[in-house]
């Protein structure tokens, strides 16, 4: 029998770890053909709701890669259901909302969640991989408020926020109204998943990016700082990720946060030299899983070196796995990261 491998969460607390954990964002099904086979028969929140088969999903890759973490496999859009939106994922389109937030009206109708009654399959599915079958850490999940916005404001993906945007800026009220529901969604969701096993959590705020410095520190940050004041009474690392958020990075690090996850944008080095002190989580980007072996290795060592004059990093990709990536790579991509880190 395999002891539980804790070096992960050593890592995200910023000790020192004998080699450079990691996990992928989205490491569990997409390019593998065990997953495909199912999404024929299944739809994601089909799975999702199924405990047994949501927990096979989510450990696939922990066999199959040897990563140094689990991540819950279900999406940010996952809980919206609970507070009243009816979100549907639609094949080549992703999330889409058929009735979209326009006002404070739309806001105040939004209800509350309740996990053990409203998601209680993503507790059991937690609850069956940390009692039962995981030997390493898992990663529970949230969207954060601005990212789950724009999904409720645009009515799906986006590509430039210009309806959230104008919300924020044209309706304060209505916007820290919504803040403030998806703060307390994004608490209660996140806390459920603690209570039920989950041993470090990423907030996922994928899409703040879009937004400028001062935006930021008007219209997130409070609210950011109020979710990590609340969930870090749990005492499990926290790790926040964003895409296109280079300059955001120097507000991120005031927030009670353990690790900041960078995308490809800034190179370890660069973060530090913004006097960036947190654990860093990050960054290949995912382009170089496409590309031949060398150039793969030769762009990791950079990172893993990067990553090893300062106590902490946790290697990942700088957003997550696609689908097209051939998964033998994400294997011999792990090897190499465990192999040359112990030796760099
Ligand atoms: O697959 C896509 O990314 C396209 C559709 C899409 C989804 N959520 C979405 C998007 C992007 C968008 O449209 O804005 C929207 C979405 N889901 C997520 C994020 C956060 C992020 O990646 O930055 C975002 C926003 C940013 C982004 O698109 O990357 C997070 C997510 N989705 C999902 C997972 C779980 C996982 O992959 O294990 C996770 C997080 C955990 C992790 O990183 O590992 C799962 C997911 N979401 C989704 C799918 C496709 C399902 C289907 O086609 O039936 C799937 C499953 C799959 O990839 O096979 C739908």
């Amino acid at each position: 029998m395999t002891t539980f491998n804790d070096t992960i969460l050593k890592a995200f607390r910023g000790e020192e770890t004998d080699y450079t954990p990691v996990w992928y964002m989205r490491q569990a099904g997409r390019s593998q053909k065990e997953y495909r086979e199912l999404k024929k028969k299944y739809s994601l929140f089909e799975i999702t709701h199924q405990p047994e088969l949501c927990a096979y999903v989510t450990k696939l890759p922990v066999d199959m890669y040897n990563v140094d973490a689990a991540v819950l496999y279900k999406d940010i859009m996952s809980p919206l259901p609970a507070i009243g939106v009816d979100v549907e994922i639609q094949s080549g389109i992703g999330p889409v909302i058929e009735n979209p937030i326009k006002s404070l009206k739309d806001v105040e109708k939004l209800g509350t969640i309740d996990p053990e009654s409203d998601v209680p399959y993503v507790l059991e599915t937690i609850r069956i991989l940390t009692k039962e079958q995981l030997q390493v850490p898992l990663i529970g999940f949230s969207g954060a408020p601005f990212t789950i916005a724009s999904y409720m404001i645009e009515g799906g993906p986006s590509k430039n926020y210009h309806r959230t945007k104008a919300l924020m800026y044209s309706d304060p009220k209505a916007w820290f109204a919504l803040m403030d529901k998806l703060a307390d969604m994004t608490i209660t969701y996140v806390n459920a998943q603690i209570q039920a096993g989950a041993q470090a959590i990423q907030i996922f705020d994928s899409w703040v990016g879009a937004l400028n410095v001062a935006d930021y520190r008007t219209y997130i940050k409070p609210i950011m700082q109020h979710i990590f004041t609340e969930l870090r009474k749990n005492n499990v690392p926290l790790i926040l990720f964003g895409v296109g958020a280079s300059h955001l990075v120097k507000e991120w690090n005031d927030l009670p946060v353990d690790v900041i996850g960078l995308d490809w944008r800034l190179s370890i080095r660069e973060a530090r030299n913004l006097d960036v002190t947190k654990a860093l989580q990050g960054n290949l980007d995912p382009a170089f899983l496409l590309s031949d072996w060398a150039t793969v290795e030769k762009k990791v060592k950079e990172i893993i070196d990067e990553g090893k004059q300062y106590p902490s990093h946790v290697f990942n990709l700088g957003h997550g796995v696609t689908p097209e990536i051939n998964p033998d790579r994400l294997k011999k991509l792990t090897e190499f990261i465990h192999t040359y880190s112990k030796q760099a």
